[in-house]
Parts: C-alpha cells; sequence; structure tokens
C-alpha cells in the first residue's frame, strides 16, 4: 500500500462541528452567537468553518442569515449544514427532507453516511451515494462520512473504507457526465467508527497514513486537484488534535469537543498556526 499522496496544491483548511441532537433550540441560537466572532477569526486565517446543527433549527438559522447578510456591513455568516437529507428532491415522502428545499433555503453541505446514521438506520454505501449525487444536483457540498467499524491495521481500515470512498467518486464521475452545472466538491470527514464518543481521538500516526491512502484512491481516479476534496478527521477530536495529523489531514469535524465555543478557539488558533 503506497502512503505518499503525489504533491498536489492542498485544499483549504477545515473546520467543522456536528451538534447531533445534543442541544434544543435556544441552546443552539445562543451557540452560533457565541461562534460567530470566531468565524471572521477563521476567516482571517483562510480556515472555512462550519456548522450542522439538528434538522428542527436549521432552517430559523438559515433565516436568521439570510436577513443578517443583507445588512452589507455584517460580518460574513459561519456556513450551515443539514445532518442528512432524502435524495428524492420532491414527491410521495412522507417525513423526508428535500434536498432542493434545503439548498433553497441556502443551505450549504448536507453530511451524509455518519456512522449514527449507518448503525441505527440502516444507511449504506448505496444510499449514501444516491444522497450525495441529489447535494451535488443542487449545488451543495455533500460531506461524506467514512470509517472503519473496529480499531485494526491501518491495510484493514483502508480496506474497509475503499467502497465507502469509491462509491462517492463514482457518483462524482457521473454527475460530472450527466449534469455539467453540478457542485464538484466532496468533504470526507474521516471518522473511525471506534473513535466517536471517546475520551481520546485514535492516534495521529494511523490517521495520517489511512486518509494518505484514502487520498492516495482519488487521486488514482483523478480526483482531489484544486481543492475538489477534502479530508477531515473526527472522531473525538478538539484542542490538541489537529497539529498531531496536520500532515495528513485537511481539518477536523468535531463533536462534543466543539460544544464549548472557547474549545473552537483553540482548534482555530491550532489549525492557522499548523
Ligand atoms: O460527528 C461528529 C463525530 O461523530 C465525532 O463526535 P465526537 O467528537 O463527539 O466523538
Amino acid at each position: 500500500m503506497s502512503t505518499s499522496s503525489p504533491a498536489l496544491p492542498r485544499p483549504k483548511r477545515t473546520i467543522g462541528i456536528s451538534l447531533k441532537l445534543y442541544f434544543d433550540h435556544p441552546k443552539t441560537v445562543s451557540y452560533l452567537a457565541a461562534l460567530q466572532p470566531l468565524n471572521a477569526l477563521a476567516q482571517s486565517h483562510d480556515i472555512s468553518l462550519f456548522l450542522i446543527p439538528s434538522m428542527i433549527s436549521l432552517p430559523l438559522l438559515l433565516a436568521q442569515q439570510s436577513t443578517a447578510s443583507s445588512n452589507p456591513t455584517s460580518s460574513p455568516q459561519i456556513l450551515l449544514g443539514a445532518q442528512n437529507s432524502f435524495y428524492e428532491d420532491d414527491g410521495a415522502y412522507t417525513g423526508e427532507v428535500s434536498p432542493l428545499g434545503l439548498a433553497q433555503l441556502g443551505c450549504s453541505l448536507v453530511e451524509l453516511g455518519h456512522a449514527e446514521r449507518r448503525r441505527l438506520f440502516g444507511e449504506d454505501d448505496a444510499v449514501v451515494a444516491l444522497k450525495a449525487r441529489a447535494s451535488l444536483r443542487n449545488g451543495m457540498v455533500p460531506l461524506v462520512c467514512i470509517g472503519e467499524k473496529h480499531e485494526g491495521s491501518v491495510e484493514e481500515a483502508v480496506a474497509e473504507c475503499r467502497s465507502q470512498v469509491e462509491s462517492i467518486l463514482d457518483v462524482l464521475d457521473e454527475s460530472e457526465k450527466t449534469n455539467k452545472g453540478a457542485r464538484k466538491e466532496i468533504i470526507f470527514a474521516y471518522e473511525p467508527v471506534w473513535a466517536i464518543g471517546q475520551p481520546t481521538p485514535a492516534p495521529a500516526e494511523y490517521v495520517v497514513n489511512v486518509v494518505k491512502a484514502l487520498r492516495d484512491i482519488c487521486v488514482q481516479r483523478g480526483r482531489g486537484g484544486h481543492g475538489e476534496i477534502r479530508f477531515l478527521y473526527g472522531g473525538s477530536a478538539g484542542p490538541g488534535t489537529f497539529e498531531k495529523m496536520s500532515e495528513g489531514v485537511d481539518g477536523l469535524f468535531l463533536g462534543r469537543f466543539g460544544h464549548d465555543p472557547k474549545r473552537v478557539r483553540e482548534v482555530i488558533e491550532e489549525v492557522a498556526r499548523a
């Protein structure tokens, strides 16, 4: 297995936070307000910052942002994403969330295939691929969560993640052929399932080697140049995580350790230094 990626321009450094279903609506609103000044800090270091709140809060936050953006003196708003969406835009799909509707509200990204959705709601690579296609079609960036279930060797992890990555590269190829205007950007959140919800992240060297190999898979398919593919690390990440793995990953996807804005500030400063 090769662990050397050809020298391509590094994609933009990125920090994302998912609130999963941890915060109620009022807490989510206050959290975003606390995060907004940190977005300016991130931008000053050319770091992209995004937040994925629960689906209930998302439309209101997007509406608030749209109002704020209409003020020419307001600073740029943090990017907001959805924790899921359906693969059809409309039809008889009771309870589903339309990707078209999300795009119309100004949603920037759609998180897909998180380990919790794969485990609790039976999502597999085929469904995640359909949803990724729908996000691209609607001009949103798919944030595709990938990762091996059990702790083992780098080779075993890469073997398990390979199909998760390749199914999305297939979508990118097909979207390009069938819809010239489709978005051509993917963010992979590499989250070893065994490292989610733990006190500490997966070992940095292990993460760097897995991600290098997954990036090579993209490069061998002619993908990954010009920042079209980013790899973030997620799984008990927080302050102190990025500096150890900065040679391999383009940023972090935070869960619990991003719930305190002070820690998000520390992570931004760390990514800016790395
Ligand atoms: O979506 C985020 C990841 O699942 C990581 O969550 P965690 O940092 O709370 O383990």
